[in-house]
């Protein structure tokens, strides 16, 4: 095959839902977040990388939000209320860029100590090593902090998985529902948008990825939220990422 008819140079991987079960993030990764946030910042809280996190944290719009929920605000910015409201948008899954670089780096010292170890589908190491074999780069688009994407991936439960990865992305490029975000990674990895295969969970971030041109596949992961019958007809669906090989994609033509 020459470089003219390859069709699909990236595979682009979600993680939470995708490479990864939902439970794990939901059940272990935000709970240690939570449980420690409190004791990371008492411990760091002079670090100039750490005054600027939480300098980022107050310019948040949900910060007043959460300021006017408490009975009694303390009068200045102090660890317990940073911690708390990290708490308060962990409980509300938001997407922040300053809080989930923070829990990127709580997230460290758990898989430093082993406390973690980063979950993956049984068919991802394989998968991995069968798309690089073929040619095509692996590159990863998560809400979790780039940071946090080299700890599940290096610290996973099958091993180290960074040499599979070549490229990480996080919500600096911007939000996943935005065309825009994927229309910038296509520019950082200099590549045609055609040629990107987005796998993920959410229908909102692959209906953004096609908008920008990548191509995008849904994954039905075990424990994923159920999909509508529109969104159903509207997407190429896999149940795991030994069937991609079944679907009729350009990148199969790698395995011609
Ligand atoms: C980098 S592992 C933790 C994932 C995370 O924090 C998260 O919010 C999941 O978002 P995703 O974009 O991977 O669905
Ligand atoms: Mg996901």
């Amino acid at each position: 095959m020459t470089s003219s008819e390859r069709v699909a140079k990236v595979v682009l991987v979600d993680i939470e839902g995708t490479t990864t079960s939902i439970s794990f993030v939901h059940e272990v990764l935000f709970p240690y977040a939570k449980q420690n946030v409190e004791k990371f910042l008492r411990d760091s809280w002079k670090v100039d990388d750490i005054q600027r996190i939480v300098q980022d944290m107050q310019q948040l719009p949900q910060f007043e939000e959460y300021k006017v929920l408490l009975r009694a605000p303390p009068a200045e910015v102090d660890v317990e209320l940073i911690a708390g409201f990290v708490r308060y948008l962990i409980d509300q899954d938001l997407k922040v860029t300053p809080m989930k670089t923070l829990q990127g780096l709580i997230w460290e010292q758990g898989y430093t100590n082993g406390e973690l170890k980063g979950h993956v589908y049984e068919d991802v190491p394989a998968a991995f090593e069968a798309w690089r074999a073929a040619g095509l780069q692996i590159a990863v688009y998560s809400s979790g902090s780039v940071a946090a994407q080299k700890l599940i991936f290096g610290h996973s439960l099958v091993g180290n998985l960074q040499p599979h990865l070549s490229a990480y992305f996080d919500t600096h490029v911007g939000h996943k529902q935005d065309q825009k975000s994927y229309e910038n990674i296509a520019n950082l990895l200099k590549e045609d948008p055609k040629q990107i295969l987005f796998l993920t969970d959410i229908p909102g971030e692959a209906a953004a990825a096609r908008s920008a041109g990548l191509q995008a596949v849904i994954l039905q992961r075990p424990g994923n939220a159920a999909l509508a019958d529109d969104q159903k007809a509207s997407f190429e669906l896999m149940p795991d990422f030994k069937s991609l090989q079944n679907l009729k994609l350009p990148i199969n033509k790698y395995q011609a």
